[in-house]
């Protein structure tokens, strides 16, 4: 498989605030790729500036064989980019939204484009419906019609799904992966652990560095974290008293089971050793990547302190 983009040494500041730190990353053609990390750790600058949409104080790199530096143009013209918030005309029709796009582009064919991707996207039955009038799923699909109405090779999803349902989210994400089938390379900023698991995979961003990168099998194998399972009446209210313990870097509730996790087994052991006990049975369980994302979150905000 070959490489969309590949860049080396990516720096960039705002007002002085260093906000991406040496973000080196190759990221691979037809790969969905999740990029995960803390509210305002870089994952949407990180994004921007590999695409060319926002230039480097230092570094450089190619995105789709172009220089990132110098053809930034170039990689725009390839590059569907759907924000975080909806930023199409609400008072135009579905319709009406697609074919201004196609305008902006200045598509030949637009009638018949914007017909096909009425239909791929599923939106025919709503084309003369206002915008502004959609619900949060049906914005979604639109807005993804829109992102990728030129055919872009590359395509830039801002927490796409924040406040959309289940099901939504769903249809979503196959439409994703129906994209990337065809050769599409996504990169998709995201907080929801089972979007992280949909993707290919993942990039780790905290307070501008880029600390993990791999599958989500290799990010829980590489993290070195041990967890237990309690399981019983009440197993779950000892998440509060576990976390205190040395040896506990993370204790949560999942229902009525608690999930305990550190880096040192033997730390960890005597942590639960005084719940060893009725009603109470433990167990050792693989980490979730939950379990993976929380702990590097707090270990980067020690390093960071
Ligand atoms: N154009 C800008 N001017 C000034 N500061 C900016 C600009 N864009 C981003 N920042 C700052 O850079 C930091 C990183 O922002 P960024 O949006 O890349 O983070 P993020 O990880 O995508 O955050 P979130 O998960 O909250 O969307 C934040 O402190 C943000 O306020």
């Amino acid at each position: 498989m070959s490489v969309a983009i590949d860049v080396h040494g990516l720096n960039k500041s705002f007002g002085g605030k260093r906000v991406v730190k040496d973000v080196s990353i190759a990221v691979e053609e037809g790969h969905v790729t999740g990029f995960l990390g803390p509210n305002g750790s870089g994952k949407t600058t990180t994004m921007r500036l590999l695409c060319g949409l926002l230039t480097p104080d230092s570094g450089s790199g190619t995105c789709l064989g172009l220089d990132i530096l110098t053809q930034a143009g170039a990689i725009k013209l390839q590059t569907g980019y759907m924000t975080q918030k909806f930023s199409l005309y609400e008072d135009l029709t579905i319709e009406e939204n697609l074919s201004f796009i196609a305008r902006i582009y200045g598509m030949s064919d637009r009638r018949r484009r914007v017909t096909e991707a009425l239909e791929k996207l599923g939106l025919e039955t709503r084309r003369r419906q206002l915008s502004g009038t959609l619900s949060g799923g049906w914005k979604q699909r639109l807005a993804l019609a829109a992102a990728v109405l030129h055919e872009p090779r590359l395509l830039l999803l801002d927490e796409p799904t924040a406040g959309v349902d289940p099901k939504a989210r769903r249809d979503f994400w196959d439409e994703i992966h129906r994209l990337a089938a065809d050769g599409l390379t996504v990169m998709v900023s995201t907080h929801y652990m089972d979007e992280a698991e949909r993707c290919h995979d993942i990039a780790y961003i905290a307070y501008g560095e880029l600390i993990a990168r791999g599958t989500v099998d290799e990010l829980v194998d590489a993290a070195n974290l041990i967890t237990f399972r309690g399981e019983g009446p009440g197993a779950d209210r000892l998440a509060h008293e576990l976390l205190d313990k040395p040896g506990v870097a993370t204790a949560a509730p999942f229902g009525s089971i608690v999930h305990v996790s550190g880096e040192d087994r033997e730390a960890l052991e005597a942590a639960i050793a005084p719940y060893r006990r009725d009603p109470y049975r433990w167990s050792e369980s693989r980490p979730t990547i939950e379990d993976v994302f929380i702990h590097l979150m707090d270990r980067s905000e020690d390093n960071f302190q």
